[in-house]
């Protein structure tokens, strides 16, 4: 039997994706597709997946004209060992490797090591012990006194790693050494894999071991001492026949019995017992420690129940759960909505028509703000989950994972898994094994978890699909979540819920193509969409007011404060200004490694770039002229934090950007801050505009909506409109009818005249119209290619010759409507010290051109989502 194996080594190389070994016998039987196997590389021992199993007549043949045909003139290399009996791929991410490897243009090992447990990574090594044939006394005359040192050291320790000697004689005494090692018949090196990383996480712990007639004689014997000592106190005024546990009987002012260390001690080991007989199942056991804190038990009188057989103090694997901690209470489903209901059944329809072999439409579910998709999604997990499937939701970003998360697991209580790059690699690997070994129904993440090993899928469900949060664009794979869900739904015959209330156009387009099944929920739950106000900000500075919250933004604020309400207030930047400039020379500070204008943080009294965190000093005087005119301009959030304070002095305040919220605790805590309402007012940034559903918000202010316009990029538009319906969306979910105020300068701009309408399918028949004008996606297919290098002229040349050569294969491929747009710097040139250019390849499919086309040096982008 031949093996078809993916070696982790091949992760660099497109060609060659697959190697043959042969399977050793002993291995026939337990061996299978999906498999991690060691397996020999060179001289290396390396991980591999096995892709396929072969017949002995179906491995590679050389074509040697001296050999028969159909024979090998070579020797396959057989698998060194089974790594994991249960396979860590199964069939259909297998298959879902082999599509992004295709589409994406990656090599097939990068996509399927992608997909593992980070865990799962071992090293490849060398380790060194002694030949067997070594006969004692037999020592080498000729060998150095390194070599013999090294003899040494291997009697007496059996084998050591290769690597060792490099720490122990430095690089060059090691090679040296080494090369000896080679000649020498003494000493055999061997390659293999370092141990697994993820080691399980122990912890000591106190169980209870005694059981039946010995437990019960242990307590009597602790309950009659401390009953005797109370009866018999110390104090002889002590009332006879009074319950030793009550205080009734002891006069006042009279002390309690004092009792002695004997039965002080069995009251707290008691206290001991008890504790441990409550908590025999629960899952967060007790330590030595927790116990002895919450009994007053000392070490010595915990060990001496040890001793005595009572107890256990052991050391045990913990599971490290990223949920621990949190309580979630549990949530039923609700009564849904006639719109809700007709959604559901179209979902549980297609994922029925799966099941009768054929492939399901993919579904668009297109609702407004607050129309209660969750609760759908929530629906068809459950009932997918009664037939016996799994499903895996995605969530575009980690600040909203948090709220997802919460929902979900509330439905399903400790059967979920969370999957996201935010995880530490025991907590991924952890998850990645209860997901494989099918101990939950539901894994919910960001885009990595769309390659969860999940067993029986039955649904994949995409919160807010127009993220771009869903694509992964600098490293290869520059792959979307979106297309390889769709991918994979194709594969496996189920469902895939795309839901927006602003999809994308590529998705809207493919909706009316009759690509996707569109399904729309129109109305808000009990409530209406808020109305948007546009404040013109000309208006506001002809009336001479120049403070960056408008008359009627202060004036809706004020009521919300009074009514005891929440508001959110916006911007898409943070930081307390945007540029410092010099009101006499005109200099700007910049970060000197990349092309960018630094930013002032308030809090922290520095100059930040946030392109490469380059922190520097505030100015006070120009660096360039010395006067004192530095002035710092434009606006952040920390500047509207500070403006609200100065004219809301007694408002709760909350600021939410990447300064305040660094990890997902920090996002959780935030979120249950606000949405316990220990603030009135939460002003952030992006991460606060998409998917939050809080009740008690009735206004939402963008404080300027221009920063997201006027961007030069194809898809500017569609990410203004959508943020600011995003945002806008946020309002008036409760009870309470919201309102919005957008402020800006550019009050008749398309994107802000539509989204203050909520209005979707005008900004996307107009939208979509631009993009056939112009040829952009979804009517055509970009590929962006940008190469950085330190020295400019170098990224120029490397430019040119690309260039040359794309030109040349769209020529002989005849590849017409294709061509290239640039090469150009791109924007900004440098960051850090690293200048870069682009080019845009853009034609109706570029597939072909893209397998040809050697640029091992460039960044490849393909469908990018910005062609900047
Ligand atoms: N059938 C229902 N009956 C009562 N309340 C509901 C129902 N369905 C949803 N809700 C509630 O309506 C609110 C809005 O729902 P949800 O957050 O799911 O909307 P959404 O469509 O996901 O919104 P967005 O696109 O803005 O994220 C939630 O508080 C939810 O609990
Ligand atoms: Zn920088």
């Amino acid at each position: 039997m031949l093996a078809a194996i993916v070696p982790s080594a091949a992760r660099w190389t497109i060609e060659q994706p697959l190697l043959t070994y042969q399977v050793p016998v002993e291995l026939e039987a337990a061996l299978q597709p999906g498999q991690l196997v060691a397996a020999p590389y060179g001289e290396r021992l390396v991980e591999g997946i096995v892709w396929a199993l072969l017949d002995d007549s179906e491995g590679p043949v050389l074509d040697d004209e001296d050999e028969p045909e159909g024979v090998r003139a070579f020797e396959l290399r057989p698998i060194h060992s089974l790594l994991d009996p249960e396979p860590v791929l199964l069939p259909h991410q297998r298959a879902l490797a082999e599509w992004i490897a295709e589409y994406y243009v990656t090599p097939l090992a990068l996509v399927a090591w992608m997909m593992l447990s980070p865990g799962l990574v071992r090293r490849s090594q060398f380790v060194l012990r002694l030949s067997n044939d070594l006969e004692p006394g037999e020592t080498t005359d000729q060998a150095s006194l390194r070599l013999r040192a090294l003899l040494g050291l291997l009697q007496e320790e059996g084998a050591i790693e290769e690597k060792r000697l490099t720490k122990l004689l430095g690089p060059t005494q090691a090679q040296k050494l080494i090369r000896e090692i080679r000649e020498n018949p003494f000493i055999v090196r061997e390659p293999s894999l370092s141990g697994p990383k993820v080691k399980p996480r122990m912890k000591r712990v106190v169980t209870l071991i005694a059981r039946g007639e010995q437990l019960l004689e242990w307590r009597e014997e602790r309950e009659a001492k401390v009953r005797q000592a109370l009866q018999q106190p110390a104090s002889s005024l002590a009332p006879a026949g009074v319950s030793p546990w009550s205080k009734t009987g002891i006069a006042a002012g009279e002390a309690l019995p004092k009792l002695d260390a004997n039965t002080v001690a069995a009251q707290r080991q008691l206290a001991a017992l008890d504790l441990l007989q409550q908590s025999i199942n629960r899952n967060n056991p007790w330590t030595p420690y927790t116990l002895c804190q919450a009994t007053g038990l000392t070490a010595g009188q915990l060990r001496s129940m040890e001793k005595e057989g009572i107890v256990k103090i052991e050391k045990i694997a913990i599971r490290r759960d990223p949920l621990l901690g949190q309580v979630i209470p549990l949530s039923s489903p609700l009564q849904l909505t006639d719109e809700q209901q007709a959604a559901l059944n179209r979902i549980l329809a297609a994922a029925a028509r799966g099941e009768e072999g054929e492939v399901p439409t993919p579904i668009l579910l297109h609702g407004i703000t607050g129309s209660g998709k969750t609760e759908i999604y929530l629906q068809a997990l459950a009932s997918l989950v009664a037939r016996g499937k799994r499903g895996i939701v995605l969530v575009p970003e980690i600040a909203l994972t948090t709220q997802a998360v919460q929902r979900v697991a509330a439905r399903f209580p400790g059967r979920i898994a969370i999957m996201h790059s935010e995880l530490s690699t025991g907590e991924r690997h952890e998850e990645w094994q209860r997901i494989r070994s099918g101990a939950v129904d539901i894994v919910i993440g960001s885009r990595s978890a769309l390659f969860a090993p999940v067993p029986d899928l039955g649904i994949i469900i995409i919160d807010e699909e127009h993220e771009a949060a869903y694509k992964q664009s600098s490293t290869k794979p520059t792959y979307h979540a979106r297309e390889a869900a769709l991918r994979l739904g194709e594969i496996l015959h189920i469902p895939v819920v795309l839901g927006s209330a602003t999809p994308s156009v590529e998705s809207f387009y493919r909706a009316e193509q009759g690509v996707y099944e569109l399904v729309s929920l129109k109305g808000r739950i009990g409530a209406t969409l808020p109305p948007v106000e546009i404040v013109d900000l000309r208006n506001e500075l002809r009336a001479g007011h120049t403070s960056i919250i408008s008359r009627r933004l202060q004036e809706e604020l004020r009521t919300v404060l009074e009514r005891k309400q929440q508001a959110i207030l916006f911007l898409n930047r943070r930081g307390a200004a945007s540029f410092v400039l010099c009101r006499d020379c005109g200099y700007v500070a910049l970060c000197n490694r990349c092309d960018i204008p630094l930013t002032y943080h308030a809090t922290e009294q520095i100059l930040l770039c946030h392109y490469c965190g380059l922190q520097m000093n505030m100015l006070h005087f120009c660096p360039s002229c010395h006067s004192a005119g530095i002035r710092y301009f434009g606006l952040g959030t920390e500047k509207v934090q500070e403006t609200i304070q100065r004219l809301f002095p007694e408002a709760r305040l909350l600021r939410w950007d990447r300064d305040t919220a660094r990890n997902r605790h920090a996002h959780a805590e935030l979120l249950e801050r606000f949405a316990r309402r220990d603030a009135d007012i939460l002003i952030g940034t992006q991460m606060i505009a998409k998917g939050l559903d809080l009740p008690g918000v009735t206004l939402v202010g963008v404080v300027s909506a221009d920063i997201a316009l006027n961007v030069p990029d194809y898809s500017a538009s569609e990410r203004a409109f959508t943020l600011l319906t995003q945002v806008a969306g946020r309002a008036g979910r409760g009870s309470e009818p919201g309102t919005v105020i957008i402020q800006t300068f550019n009050p008749q701009h398309f994107c802000i005249e539509t989204a203050s309408r909520h209005d979707y399918h005008e900004f996307y028949a107009a939208e979509r119209e631009v993009r056939r004008r112009f040829a952009y996606p979804p009517f055509r297919q970009f590929a962006k290619f940008t190469y950085a290098h330190r020295k400019r002229s170098r990224c120029q040349h490397e430019a040119l010759r690309l260039q040359a050569q794309i030109t040349e294969w769209i020529r002989l491929l005849n590849m017409n409507d294709t061509d290239i747009v640039g090469p150009a710097p791109a924007f900004p040139e440098r960051v850090k010290e690293k200048y870069r250019w682009q080019m845009l390849l853009r034609g109706p499919d570029l597939h072909r051109l893209l397998r040809v086309i050697d640029a091992p040096d460039w960044e490849i982008d393909i469908d990018p989502l910005s062609a900047m």
